[in-house]
């Protein structure tokens, strides 16, 4: 039987190469995104069907537990299995360390924090309860987990966060079957990067300067894709990564070294 793997923030961007390359690898996709990524899910879910792979799109918001409950329950009712959970999407707000918003912190913490704990909690119950055998767990964290970035205090608070929910849910799942893992992408060009740039430069950041942060600085040059983010998660949701777990995996050319 084919598995069959969720992704949040499916849609577009680094989800959108994930959806791909898991319907690549054989498995059942199902593309959760907000309702308003319509077009961008089924243009996603058209391009997936024209190299013969499966999938759907279930709008929810990962803000709210129960819908992401409700679309777990309606993807196994579909198809019978449920192995893969991609906590992918997120949200950048980007501002100067003094002038961060209660407003831009909860909405940061909103998605990006609560949502991938409900979606970690959500899946992990599905796993156990429901199917009683292996599952893997995979979130969105980021290099601005690993290391606190200018401009990005909020971001980067709430991927800490990620990788601290990603070693505990690792070791208290571990038994069940189920492991946990982050990936911590440097910059990466998506619609995501491209409002952060345009944010910089109304701070008064060059793009000279945006440039040498974002793209300069790692060892290997070159401009990090969607696709080579979705290699990783391709990896960690495969049977070569079972002995991998509570580890947040960074893809950045060779910036942050941990
Ligand atoms: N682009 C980059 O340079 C990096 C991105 N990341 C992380 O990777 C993940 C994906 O980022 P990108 O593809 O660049 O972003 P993006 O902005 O291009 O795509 C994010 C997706 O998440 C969806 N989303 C946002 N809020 C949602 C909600 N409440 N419920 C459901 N879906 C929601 C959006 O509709 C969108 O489809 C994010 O968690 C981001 O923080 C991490 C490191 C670098
Ligand atoms: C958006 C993000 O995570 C970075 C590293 O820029």
């Amino acid at each position: 039987m084919r598995r069959t793997a969720l992704i949040t923030g499916g849609a577009r961007g680094i989800g959108e190469a994930i959806s791909k390359r898991l319907a690549k690898d054989g498995l059942n996709v199902v593309i959760c995104d907000l309702q308003n990524q319509n077009k961008a899910a089924m243009k996603t879910i058209q391009e997936i069907n024209q190299f013969g792979g499966n999938a759907v799109f279930y709008p929810l918001d990962v803000r709210v537990k129960s819908q992401i409950e409700k679309t777990i329950d309606n993807a196994y009712e579909k198809f019978g299995t449920f192995d893969v959970m991609v906590n992918n999407a997120g949200i950048c707000l980007v501002n100067s360390f003094a002038d961060i918003t209660e407003d831009e912190l909860e909405k940061q913490w909103a998605v990006n924090v609560k949502g991938v704990l409900f979606g970690m909690q959500a899946a992990a119950r599905k796993f156990k309860d429901v199917q009683n055998r292996t599952g893997r767990i995979i979130n969105a964290a980021s290099i601005s987990g690993q290391l606190g970035m200018p401009n990005q205090g909020a971001y980067c608070s709430t991927k800490f966060a990620v990788k601290a929910l990603t070693q505990t849910a690792a070791q208290e799942l571990a038994a069940d079957g189920i492991t946990v893992n982050s990936y911590c992408p440097g910059t990466v060009e998506t619609e995501m990067q491209r409002g952060i740039l345009e944010k910089e430069v109304e701070l008064g950041i060059s793009k000279e300067e945006s440039r040498k942060i974002h793209y300069d600085s790692s060892a290997i040059k070159g401009t990090i894709m969607p696709d080579d983010v979705a290699g990783l998660v391709s990896f960690l949701a495969s049977s070569n990564s079972n002995f991998i777990t509570g580890q947040s995996i960074i893809v950045d050319g060779g910036l942050v070294y941990r």
